[in-house]
């Protein structure tokens, strides 16, 4: 359960931005990753109506996409959602699942969050599934306990390494600048790893990789990217210019 085992995975989220503009910014991370960054995959999540045309333009390249958010059904009357099986017909590979701004302002809880999980899993995609505290519970010392829990919420037995990654997100640490100590984050990465390897065993959950987000910058990507137990970034604000992203990518070099 070594830090440094996985290739590491940096993973942008733009969030609801992006226009077709935004293309141009992809054909300048394409360029910027061509012959790819030595053990880093790089990963682009736009919003959904930008997927297919993302995925398309990055066909070939080094680099995937990924859809922000599934709905848990396949097919049916669901207004405006969107299906695991149409993200993965967009061309993408992963998906996000459970991210803090879903489980504020869109109410979903932990089951919902693993019948989301398992909707990846069924569509072929990997699932990014997300966890954290919020301010409050890290200053009462829950945030231990708060990230166990919703981890051990989303685990079965069909959770490998090839299908699953969690991603740590301080709810705090979302787009304020703030950042855990490297110390903090290596203590939580490795209590999730146990967590799950709780349920899957200690080899399977090596491989599972564990992703840390929250203002992720060039210029700390190096030290949180080379603590215990972390095998990459989700990565926000700063995956929406290429040069930090890609510069983020490169920090991850040991
Ligand atoms: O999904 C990404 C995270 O919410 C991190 O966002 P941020 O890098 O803007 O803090």
């Amino acid at each position: 359960m070594a830090s440094g085992q996985n290739p590491k995975l940096v993973a942008g989220n733009w969030k609801m931005n992006g226009t077709r503009s935004f293309l141009d910014m992809v054909a300048e991370l394409r360029v910027g990753a061509a012959g790819g960054i030595a053990d880093t995959d790089l990963l682009v999540c736009p919003p959904a109506t930008l997927l297919a045309a993302v995925a398309t333009a990055l066909e070939g390249s080094s680099i995937g996409a990924g859809g922000q958010d599934c709905h848990a059904k396949e097919s049916g009357a669901f207004t405006g959602d969107v299906s695991a099986e149409m993200i993965a017909d967009c061309g993408a590979t992963h998906v996000i699942v459970g991210h803090s701004e879903r489980r504020q302002y869109h109410g979903e809880d932990d089951a919902a969050v693993a019948a989301k999980m398992q909707a990846a899993h069924r569509a072929g995609l990997v699932a990014i599934a997300c966890v954290g505290e919020t301010q409050d519970q890290r200053e009462a010392g829950k945030a231990l306990d708060v990230v166990r829990k919703q981890v051990a919420a989303l685990l079965d037995d069909s959770v490998t390494g090839a299908n699953t990654c969690i991603a740590y997100e301080p709810v705090w640490a979302i787009g304020t600048g703030l950042t855990p100590t490297v110390a903090d984050v290596a203590e939580m990465h490795t209590a999730i790893r146990e967590t799950i390897a709780a349920t899957i065993g200690a080899d399977e959950a090596a491989q599972v990789r564990l992703l840390y987000g929250g203002s992720v910058k060039p210029a700390n990507a190096r030290e949180l990217m080379a603590a215990t137990d972390v095998d990459g970034a989700l990565v926000g604000g700063a995956s929406l210019v290429a040069a930090d992203f890609l510069a983020i990518a490169r920090a991850c070099r040991a």
